[in-house]
């Protein structure tokens, strides 16, 4: 696991001089911050067994750090852009990782696919608020399983905002997950299981729910 860590970060520093795939002022230093901020849901959850679908995985955060760590659990990385997809492949590929794959599609899309309803957990970090998110990731999990969101100390407020979009969507806040990154207590996994089928019309077409959020 951590042999794969290392080349992961070492591809990640190469591929970043030629595209930003990440912030380049933060690396190499805040490279340890998005892995360890990744790694901490394996503290509270297991996810072995599982299929998991990870929803704008950008350079691989925190999916493709969670495929390392846990290869019992199966991965989609789903993403949208060319050179972020492209990376993630060669990662794995490199890796030798068997238990996750790559989708270069809009989460809408797949929202609305034969992938609808079929995942245990979809994890997501940085991608949008809350209530957009919500309407990106419910329709893609089955009744039961669980919405896990990487937030900042403000979950709280996102939470209330998140309201409607809960109702309509058949969610609720089951537990939230705090732990100390750079300061005490600045991060959080924000747990939504899925309790109701999420009506047919949801999620509206790309680019409709972070444009009209719910
Ligand atoms: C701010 S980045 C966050 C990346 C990563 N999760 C992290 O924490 O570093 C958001 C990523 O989501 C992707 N993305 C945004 N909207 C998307 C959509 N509707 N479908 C698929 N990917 C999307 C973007 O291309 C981008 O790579």
């Amino acid at each position: 696991m951590e042999y794969n860590v290392k080349t992961f970060k070492e591809m990640l520093i190469e591929e970043n001089s030629r595209h930003n795939l990440v912030s380049r002022k933060s690396l190499p230093v805040e490279l340890e911050k998005h892995i360890e901020d990744s790694r901490s849901l394996l503290n509270f959850m297991d996810l072995k067994g599982s299929r998991v679908v990870d929803i704008g995985s950008g350079a691989g955060f925190p999916g493709l750090v969670l495929a390392i760590y846990c290869p019992e659990g199966e991965f989609l990385l789903l993403e949208s852009d060319l050179k972020k997809t492209e990376f993630l492949q060669a990662v794995i590929n490199r890796c030798g990782l068997k238990n996750c794959q790559v989708l270069r599609k809009r989460i809408e899309e797949v929202g609305r696919s034969e992938l609808r309803n079929s995942f245990d957990f979809c994890s997501c970090r940085a991608l949008a608020m809350m209530n957009i998110v919500l309407e990106y990731g419910l329709p893609l999990l089955r009744l039961g399983g669980k919405l896990l969101l990487w937030k900042g100390k403000n979950y709280s407020r996102e939470i209330e905002q998140a309201a409607n979009a809960l109702d309509i969507l058949g969610g609720k806040v089951v537990d939230i997950f705090t732990y100390s990154l750079m300061a005490e207590r600045d991060r959080a996994i924000v747990v939504v299981e899925k309790e109701r089928d999420t009506p047919a019309k949801y999620p509206r077409r790309v680019g409709i729910p972070a444009k009209r959020p719910l």
